[in-house]
């Protein structure tokens, strides 16, 4: 059993399509990478347009922000449209800009509009902190009371959100929904057309936090009538540590005064004109606020390349079939181990990586990194292991689960301490 699955990893390696793209990145010698839902790695083309804008930078100084190949002042709407295909928008639509928290905290001063009864924000109580202590610090500042006024979808398993329970709490005391299109503990991915349209319905707007879905999960936010959505572009994007994050407001909401405004989001004609009254860019340039990180945006330019050549379709496909394997594996190789997959196993419901249950994570994801196999490990007792179709293989996955059970058959975990790292 064990050998033909080695023997079928192969030949799936042998016949994919996507093989080449392994190439383009730097792979840590030795080791199997499966953490790029928490960090990507550096691929050739991002670190290529890293040199390429500190050459502009060498060679042109301030000429740079409007000559050479890649000039400055129009850059965050190009590498916008060359992202709206990842998140199904028009170009218009789509800037890359701020991050993640900032992208939200611009969102919500912009669409949170408390009117009557309609105060509250809706969320749900697995969302990433960052985006909880953004929606409480948007209410603060209305004055409001977060307690009161932030509403959080609960979850009967602790991993994992039911759909139904989501849209009832879409109550009329309801202004804006802020959900995760895929939740960063167990990758569940949520039917964010049904939801988005269920909150349509209603009245209520609706914006997604697309971290752990963009480069993984084709979306078709446009089409959908998605009011805003925010997402990093350093996981399955690959764009580096800190690297430049991204917004899509739909064309709907343009010509909007953005809540946070600063001159960067100006009409690119009268920017320089320099004139104290805002004219704001008539699309998503609009919720730019200050002078671009240039240099933390020159990797996307590459990384976008990359999932240009490679086809979103494609990068799912491979992704669903990777994850489909690891889950085989999972259940056959380390049964009777301890281990739970909590993702769920529906290919239209499940992200980019799978989330493993075991009392004994912690020190299993330590020992796991020993063997050289990078997963990530999120309190109290979730290992992420997150095969990524553009740099990983199925003989990655077959060879990580290989160690995982050596480790669980030695019990080498026992020899490591039960806590976790500082960044886990
Ligand atoms: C779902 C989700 N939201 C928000 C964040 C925070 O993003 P940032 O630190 O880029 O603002 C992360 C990751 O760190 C995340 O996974
Ligand atoms: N943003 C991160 C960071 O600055 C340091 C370490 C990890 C991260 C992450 O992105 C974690 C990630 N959002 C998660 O899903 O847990």
């Amino acid at each position: 059993m064990t050998n033909a699955m080695k023997e079928q990893a192969a030949a799936w390696d042998q016949a994919d399509v996507l093989s080449r793209f392994r190439e383009e990145f730097y792979l840590p010698a030795g080791e199997i990478y499966l953490d790029g839902n928490s960090l990507g790695l550096l691929s050739k083309r991002a670190e290529k347009s890293v040199w390429e804008a500190l050459s502009a930078w060498r060679e042109r100084g301030i000429d740079g922000w409007i000559e050479g190949e890649r000039p400055w002042f129009p850059f965050a709407e190009r590498l916008g449209a060359m992202m709206a295909p990842l998140v199904g928008a028009d170009a218009e639509e789509v800037m890359v800009t701020g991050s993640t928290t900032v992208n939200l905290h611009q969102m919500l001063a912009t669409f949170y509009r408390p009117q009557g009864a309609r105060t509250h924000i809706l969320a749900d109580v697995l969302n990433f902190p960052s985006d909880i202590y953004a929606i409480q610090s948007q209410l603060r500042l209305h004055g409001l009371d977060p307690a009161e006024h932030l509403l959080q979808v609960k979850s009967e398993d602790g991993h994992t959100l039911d759909e139904d329970a989501i849209i009832a709490a879409m109550s009329d005391e309801v202004a804006v929904v802020v959900l995760s299109a895929v939740l960063y503990r167990s990758g569940q991915l949520l039917d964010m057309e049904r939801i988005t349209q269920a909150a349509r319905e209603r009245g209520i707007l609706i914006g997604w936090d697309l971290c752990h879905s963009i480069g993984a999960v084709p979306h078709r936010l446009s089409e959908w009538g998605v009011d805003f959505a925010f997402w990093c572009n350093y996981k399955y994007l690959n764009s580096g540590p800190g690297s430049v994050g991204g917004l899509f407001v739909h064309k709907r909401h343009h010509g909007r005064l953005p809540g946070l405004a600063g001159w960067f989001g100006s009409n690119k004609e009268v920017q320089f004109d320099m004139d104290h009254h805002f004219t704001p860019a008539s699309d998503a340039g609009a919720y730019q606020i200050g002078t671009p990180h240039l240099l933390s945006a020159a990797p996307v330019y590459g990384s976008l390349e990359l999932f240009r050549e490679a086809g979103m379709e494609q990068i799912r496909r491979k992704s669903l079939s990777l994850t489909r394997f690891l889950m085989e594996l999972v259940e056959t190789e380390l049964a009777g181990m301890g281990f739970s997959i909590v993702n769920p196993r529906a290919d239209n419901r499940r992200g980019g990586h799978v989330a493993l249950v075991h009392e004994e994570a912690v020190r299993i994801a330590h020992a796991l990194k020993e063997a050289g196999v990078i997963p990530d490990f999120r309190a109290p007792n979730i290992l992420r292991l997150a095969p990524v179709a553009l740099y990983n293989s199925y003989t990655d996955v077959w060879e990580a689960v290989q160690r995982l059970k050596r480790i669980m058959v030695e019990k080498e975990y026992e020899r490591f301490e039960k806590k976790r790292g500082v960044v886990a």
